[in-house]
């Protein structure tokens, strides 16, 4: 399925190795009869004896040795096909997740998620590197064996044919009737792990609302309900065992009793009886190892459907199919766009039409929820407008790859994201091949500069996760010099300098503004003084765009941008 074709020789190689192992086991079931033979009814001579025991002797140690050797190759190759399977799974699964991009957080749980590409592939992983070999196994092995007990005594090998057949029939049986749904502790897995991923990230606001002993509450719920799962999983695979241990001595007994039989009667060679015996105790043991590694078979079904799901999710956009060249120019063009959010009713975008010229720079105001971010997204394309088209220097923005059209954008989003790593990984993510005076330029026109040099290790200090060591000011700061750092020829900056003090959002707009001759800049934000070097304003209410114009006619109109202005106004 999802692996395809690539572990196909691992597998293969596991399944000789194996088949090579379960030969030795008969061989030394053979030699284990000859010795046995000749211990009971051998010479009465002790150095006759020791003359025809010490070739069995040695030829026994050898066996045990190859047999010690095949099983190191076994696990060899089985990691081999475990680190394919991870590999050509876990790429798969990741390129998915980056094409369907950051919407997949709104129809998934981010530890749905991450249960899906750890517990998911891992569960996938040991059922190719370790159940699919040894139900391989099972079927040739046994054959195998069968085949040498018959060409020993045939009526034992019929006999024993029951049993062996009888076993895995039986397993399965039991199974069916006994086993939970395969998807419970799956499933069980994932709400425990969302949960818990939830509560960690959000734990400043848990502790700030004393919602600790609540959210312990719903947690232990999630844990007891992974505990029944695995309890019950437990329980009836313990009883499993005990049954398939029956069949299997029940198997030997009866093939012991009626060799025994035919001894007596003189139909059957003793030595051949002691042969059938060795072998048959051999004949099991494939069926043994499969019972052993089924639990990743029965852990793969409960893995499979969330993967298949997640792999069919289709990307909310798609590439082009014959794109077009990144577009010289880099004016932006909104005609007549209609967007709604999957399931969010009313659109968040309705009729929206504008232009911003190349290298102008227009802020975007109003009220909340009005669709200034929805703007971004569509520009990014994040999703696709449901009417309308968007331009970028007069190609449509769904012509051109999304590499490159995410290329001709730099963005400093609203939710600063800053990554576990040094200060200046953080800021080589916009351009990975930066020299440090690129680096440092950057940050200098983002004014952090001064306060990274004067943390312990400067550009190399670490900042913890999500650069949970800095203020939301120095956050903000640093994601936009790494704005910067892209020079991209389009900038967005979506409330990007929110959390900064008066002064550092003063100098930041005058670093902003010496620069915005050279890039189409959009700005949205909600503090009014924020877009006051704007060439132009559009003003958007309730999803559509209701104003349009330079600040002083947008004041004089005393439409909603003028309300706005007087309200903060009012409210300085
Ligand atoms: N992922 C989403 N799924 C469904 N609806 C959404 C989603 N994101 C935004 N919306 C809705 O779309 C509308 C426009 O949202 P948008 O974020 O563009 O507004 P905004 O003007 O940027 O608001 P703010 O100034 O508060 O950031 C809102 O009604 C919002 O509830």
């Amino acid at each position: 399925m999802a692996v395809g074709g690539s572990v196909r020789w691992p597998i293969a190689v596991s399944v000789v190795i194996g088949l090579a192992v379960t030969a030795c086991y008969g061989l030394q079931g053979g030699l284990l009869a000859l010795l046995l033979a000749h211990a009971v009814g051998g010479d009465p001579d002790p150095r006759v004896m020791v003359q025809h025991i010490m070739p069995l002797l040695l030829a026994l140690g050898a066996v045990l040795l190859a047999r010690a050797l095949l099983l190191w190759g076994a696990e060899i190759a089985a990691q081999a096909t475990a680190r394919t399977v991870k590999e050509t799974l876990r790429g798969r699964l990741l390129r998915h997740l980056f094409d369907l991009g950051p919407g997949v957080t709104l129809r998934r749980r981010t530890g749905e998620l991450q249960a899906i590409l750890v517990g998911g592939v891992e569960a996938l992983e040991t059922y190719h590197s370790r159940y699919l070999p040894a139900l391989w196994n099972a079927v040739l092995g046994c054959c195998g064996i069968l085949a040498a007990i018959a060409a020993v005594d045939w009526p034992s090998a019929a006999l024993l044919c029951l049993f062996v057949g009888g076993f895995p029939v039986l397993d399965r049986l039991w199974l069916r009737w006994r086993m939970p749904r395969t998807s419970g502790i799956f499933a069980a897995l994932g709400a425990l792990g969302a949960y818990l991923l939830d509560s960690l990230q959000g734990i400043v606001t848990v502790k700030a609302f004393g919602a600790s002993a609540r959210r312990r509450a719903v947690l232990a719920d999630h844990a007891a309900a992974l505990r029944r799962e695995s309890m019950t999983t437990l329980a009836v695979t313990l009883m499993r065992t005990g049954l398939t241990g029956l069949v299997m001595l029940s198997g030997m007994a009866l093939v012991l009793s009626a060799g025994a039989w035919r001894v007596s009667s003189g139909t059957l060679d003793p030595f051949a009886m002691l042969v059938t015996l060795f072998l048959a105790r051999e004949a099991f043991r494939p069926l043994e190892r499969l019972e052993r590694e089924f639990h990743s078979a029965w852990a793969v079904g409960g893995a499979v459907a969330p993967i298949m799901e997640f792999l069919a999710m289709d990307p909310p956009v798609r590439e082009a199919d014959r794109p077009l060249p990144a577009p010289p120019a880099h004016d932006i063009r909104f005609e007549d766009v209609r967007f709604s959010y999957a399931g969010g009713g009313a659109p968040s975008l309705d009729a929206v039409s504008f232009h911003v010229a190349a290298r102008e720079h227009v802020a975007l105001v109003g009220p909340s929820g009005a669709g200034k971010s929805t703007v971004v997204a569509l520009l990014l394309r994040f999703f696709d407008p449901d009417a309308g088209t968007i331009r970028i220097g007069g190609t449509d923005i769904r012509s051109l790859p999304l590499e490159t059209l995410r290329s001709l954008i730099s963005v400093v989003s609203q939710d600063t994201v800053l990554f576990e790593g040094t200060v200046a990984d953080n800021l080589k993510l916009a351009k990975p091949d930066a020299t440090d005076e690129e680096i440092r330029a950057a940050a200098q026109a983002a004014h952090i500069d001064a306060f990274i040099e004067s943390l312990p290790l400067g550009y190399a200090t670490r900042i913890g996760e999500r650069g949970a060591t800095l203020s939301g000011g120095q956050r903000q700061r640093i994601a936009i010099a790494r704005a910067l750092l892209k020079n991209a020829p389009i900038l967005i900056l979506d409330e990007a300098t929110s959390s900064l003090d008066p002064a550092s959002e003063q100098a930041i707009r005058e670093a902003l503004a010496r620069q915005s001759g050279r890039r189409t800049t959009l700005l949205i934000a909600h503090r009014l003084s924020a877009v006051a070097d704007a060439d132009r304003i559009l003003v958007f209410d309730g999803g559509r765009l209701v104003e349009d114009g330079a600040r002083p006619d947008l004041e004089r109109n005393g439409g909603v941008y003028a309300r706005l202005a007087a309200l903060q106004g009012a409210a300085a």
